[in-house]
């Protein structure tokens, strides 16, 4: 008889995979995927970060490695490491393309020469067929978790990026917003993607939540504050917590800096940390 052999995916050996979405732009997604990342390696865990924004890839800059180029093997794409332990991973659009000026001057069908240029307008199409190609292609090895950083937005990438992972169960999504309405607004329209796309919602993060000033600790809700989590208990869904604006956070980041080891007593880690405690909860919880 013959033998049925199941088909093989790179994404085999990722236990857990999770998404981070927002509505608008600049609200922190990119901040949230790398502290999460940073958190769950504190923890221990293996954790890979996909970052599908074609047009604004900020996670390698993130960790400082945006001068990295990545190579192929027989298996796909080699994801960059950012430590010699190897417990963090990235693949970025931004580290394929070749770089003028420190920005990715990109054409998708060079890279990906299957997805083919007719489409080179960049209709839906070639974002379908380049994120799952992406997702495919990327030889991620052993991992507790891959974070999938999205574009801001519901749009054609988000529904290929959903798409692309629903064969591997992905875990969910993390919705980010700051506080002000309109951004609340734009998680409402998340909100009503995940539940179009059959996407569990694993909770709602209001970023930029207030100011707590380092010398005498009174918090300023510049922003104004709450937004998320009245969304949240709203629609019904975790809420996961405030991240305040933190200079050193923003520092960090804008270093290449690891915030979670370095920064214990900054304004930000309670939160930050403890929103990764509730994504490793729920994992667990998952995983019983
Ligand atoms: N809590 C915070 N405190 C201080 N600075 C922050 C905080 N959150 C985010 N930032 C800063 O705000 C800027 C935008 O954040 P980030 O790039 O994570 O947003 P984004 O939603 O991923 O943006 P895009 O939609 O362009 O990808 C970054 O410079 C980041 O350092």
């Amino acid at each position: 008889m013959e033998e049925v052999v199941a088909e093989r995916s790179n994404l085999d050996g990722v236990r857990h995979i999770l998404l981070v979405l927002s509505g608008k732009g600049g609200v922190g997604k990119s901040t949230i995927s790398t502290e999460l990342a940073l958190s769950l390696r504190h923890s221990g865990k293996k954790v890979g970060i996909l970052d599908v924004d074609l047009c604004g890839p900020s996670i390698p800059r993130m960790f400082k490695v945006q001068d990295s180029d990545v190579h192929q093997c027989d298996a796909g794409w080699v994801p960059v490491f950012v430590d010699q332990e190897k417990s963090i991973s990235l693949m970025s659009i931004g580290f394929l393309g070749p770089k003028k000026n420190g920005t990715v001057v990109f054409q998708c069908w060079a890279v990906f020469p299957e997805v083919g240029s007719d489409h080179s307008d960049g209709t839906p199409f070639i974002f379908a067929a380049l994120i799952k190609q992406f997702v495919a292609d990327v030889a991620w090895g052993e991992l507790d978790f891959l974070i999938v950083d999205t574009p801001p937005g519901t749009s054609d990438e988000h529904i290929s990026t959903v798409e692309a992972l629903r064969p591997y169960k992905p875990l969910g999504a993390i919705l980010v917003t700051t506080p002000q309405a309109v951004s609340v607004g734009d998680v409402r329209r998340e909100l009503t993607f995940c539940k179009k796309t059959g996407l569990r919602v694993l909770g709602i993060v209001e970023n930029m939540s207030g100011f707590v000033c380092p010398h005498c600790s009174e918090c300023t809700n510049i922003f104004s504050k709450g937004g998320g989590e009245e969304l949240a208990k709203h629609a019904g869904v975790p809420f996961l917590g405030s991240v305040p604006l933190d200079p050193q956070l923003s520092q960090s980041l804008e270093e290449g800096r690891d915030f979670i080891q370095e920064f214990p007593k900054s304004s930000a880690f309670p939160a930050l940390t403890r929103i990764a405690q509730q994504i490793l909860d729920g994992a667990l919880q998952r995983s019983s």
